[in-house]
């Protein structure tokens, strides 16, 4: 294949955004890291420099030889990518005076190349970086400016070679899509052609590859991603794909009844095992949160080792993993990110186990799994679903985890998201759920004194969960949903709302 881009990876934070603002130019692209450069580059027509934590002018810091690409092949130098170009070519790269975060504005903006047509003076980058070009490399134009940064855009003359010290990548920056698309397809020449079927046709034939005639295990749990990687699978080795749904005690009511209903006629092998009591046993006592998540991490991967154990031949696990499941378990790329959950899906396998791991879906965001679904026809209940996390209400349990607790919830969250679906609102929400909260208040009913539970109702917007807004839900709608709730479960006399947004706060609430 010809048309696609390589990423070149320094470490940024923001290298898989790259990736994604391309495929959503309809463009392939592929990620690697800087020290691995392919030895046949002629499938790349087109390449770019990510950021990186590190400095130029530190002596361990990213140094590839680029004698292969610049001046050969157009190519981007982003924040760093563009400081090393600078760096090694003749410019200068030094400290800057004030460190820049967040948000400047360009001037200056020379757009007769083309890359930079169509982007108005005064818009709105996004920068992160504390060194600056202090002086451009030989054969440099300047292309434009900011309050701060004065080669905030170069070009080497002669050359389709280009540097820029804010990220196009990120949403803060307002043509960064438009920049990307005038490098890649008019002055690259690329064709927008990769679509998610043209996702679904490699990925199938990878998949093939890889796995040969071995037997694949996969953890399916009724979701978008699972469903869909399992699709997927379906597709590369048929029969092969042994898929196993596991009851962990903490689904949703009727969840593991009518997930197993869902998936028949969609010629997937299910088998449904309910591990509830494990589970349970394994969390008995614990409150806290991410000893909570470490245990039902653990035990899925035992429920899985057993199932793995029955089928002949099974080599591989597969999940649904998909990427920002990654970005808040570990740090992505090596760099200083903090872990702000552990997903009970990242973390890789203990020794033990000899099953190698497959996540055909380990590179996307939810919206581009829900785009690769309908690609493949699937069902749009399965694929409209609201997202569910691995650790269910074991999360939205603040404090230890009882069966009984379980129920409550259970009955709570089935009044919310029946409410949702009838009053027309549950496809205007990315998600909504309920947590059980570890307070109890005190309250009236029927002249008695009450002292019981309280709830908190969830309901988000947002396109990739990495960001998140709290739902303006129609006052009507939370009237009648917590008058339900309150007279229909026992043991629950308050319920309230979140207003927080993510960031600062998260969706689930452990
Ligand atoms: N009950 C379960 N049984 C088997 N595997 C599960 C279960 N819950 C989660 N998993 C595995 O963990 C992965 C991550 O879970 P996650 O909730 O992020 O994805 P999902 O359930 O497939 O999709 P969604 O995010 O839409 O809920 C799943 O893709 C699946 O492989
Ligand atoms: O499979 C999962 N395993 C997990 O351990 C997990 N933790 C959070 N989530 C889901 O991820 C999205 C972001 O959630 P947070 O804002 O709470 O981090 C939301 O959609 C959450 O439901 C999980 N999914
Ligand atoms: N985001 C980046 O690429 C930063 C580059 C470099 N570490 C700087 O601080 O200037
Ligand atoms: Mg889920």
């Amino acid at each position: 294949m010809q048309n696609q881009v390589l990423i070149l990876d320094f470490g940024s934070q923001y290298t898989q955004l790259i990736a994604r603002r391309v495929r959503e130019l309809n463009i392939y692209s592929e990620i690697k890291p800087y020290n691995k450069l392919p030895e046949d580059l002629s499938a790349f027509q087109a390449v770019i420099l990510s950021g990186s934590p590190f400095s130029v002018r530190a002596e361990d810091a990213p140094h590839p030889d680029l004698s292969q690409i610049k001046g050969k092949k157009p190519l981007l130098g982003i924040c760093y990518g563009a400081q090393y170009l600078a760096h090694f070519h003749g410019g200068n790269v030094a400290p800057s005076a004030t460190r820049e975060y967040g948000r400047a504005h360009l001037a200056g903006i020379k757009s007769d190349d083309g890359f930079l047509s169509g982007i108005p003076e005064g818009s709105q980058v996004w920068m992160s970086h504390s060194d600056t070009i202090k002086e451009l490399p030989k054969g440099a134009v300047r292309l434009a400016s900011t309050e701060d940064v004065e080669n905030a855009a170069f070009k080497l003359k002669g050359e389709t070679t280009y540097g820029i010290q804010f990220h196009p990548e990120v949403y803060h920056t307002t043509e960064g899509k438009k920049l990307l698309e005038n490098f890649l397809v008019k002055i690259a020449g690329l064709k927008q052609d990769w679509t998610p079927d043209a996702f679904v046709e490699t990925s199938v034939a990878e998949l093939k590859q890889k796995i040969g005639s071995d037997k694949v295990i996969l953890g399916l749990s009724g979701g978008v991603d699972s469903s869909v990687a399992a699709m997927l699978l379906h597709r590369a080795i048929g029969s092969q794909l042994h898929c196993i749904f596991v009851n962990n005690g903490l689904l949703r009511k009727n969840e593991f009844h009518d997930v197993l209903e869902q998936y028949k006629g969609m010629g997937l092998n299910v088998k449904g095992v309910d591990a509830s009591a494990r589970f349970l046993d394994a969390l008995k006592g614990e409150a806290d949160p991410e000893k909570k998540r470490k245990i039902i991490g653990r035990v899925f991967i035992e429920v899985f080792d057993d199932e793995a154990h029955q089928v002949e031949n099974a080599k591989w696990l597969a999940q649904g993993t998909i990427y920002p499941d990654r970005i808040e378990s570990v740090s992505a790329s090596g760099g200083p990110s903090a872990t702000i959950k552990s997903h009970h899906n990242v973390g890789g396998l203990p020794d033990f186990m000899k099953l190698k791991v497959v996540e055909p879906l380990h590179l996307l965001f939810k919206d581009e799994v829900r785009r690769v679904g309908r690609s493949i026809g699937m069902p749009e209940a399965i694929l409209g679903r609201h997202p569910f996390p691995g650790p269910g209400l074991g999360i939205r349990i603040l404090g230890d985890i009882t069966a009984e607790k379980v129920s409550i919830l259970q009955e709570v969250d089935a009044i919310f998201i029946e409410g949702l679906k009838k009053w027309g609102l549950y496809d205007k929400v990315w998600q909504a759920g309920a947590m059980l909260l570890p307070v109890q208040s005190v309250g009236v009913m029927g002249d008695e004194r009450t002292y019981e539970k309280c709830v908190a109702l969830r309901a988000v917007e947002s396109t990739d969960g990495m960001t998140a807004d709290w739902v303006n839900l129609p006052y009507e709608f939370l009237q009648k949903t917590s008058n339900e709730i309150i007279n229909r479960v026992k043991g629950v006399n308050r319920v309230v709302y979140d207003i927080s947004s993510k960031p600062p706060a998260t969706i689930e609430w452990e």
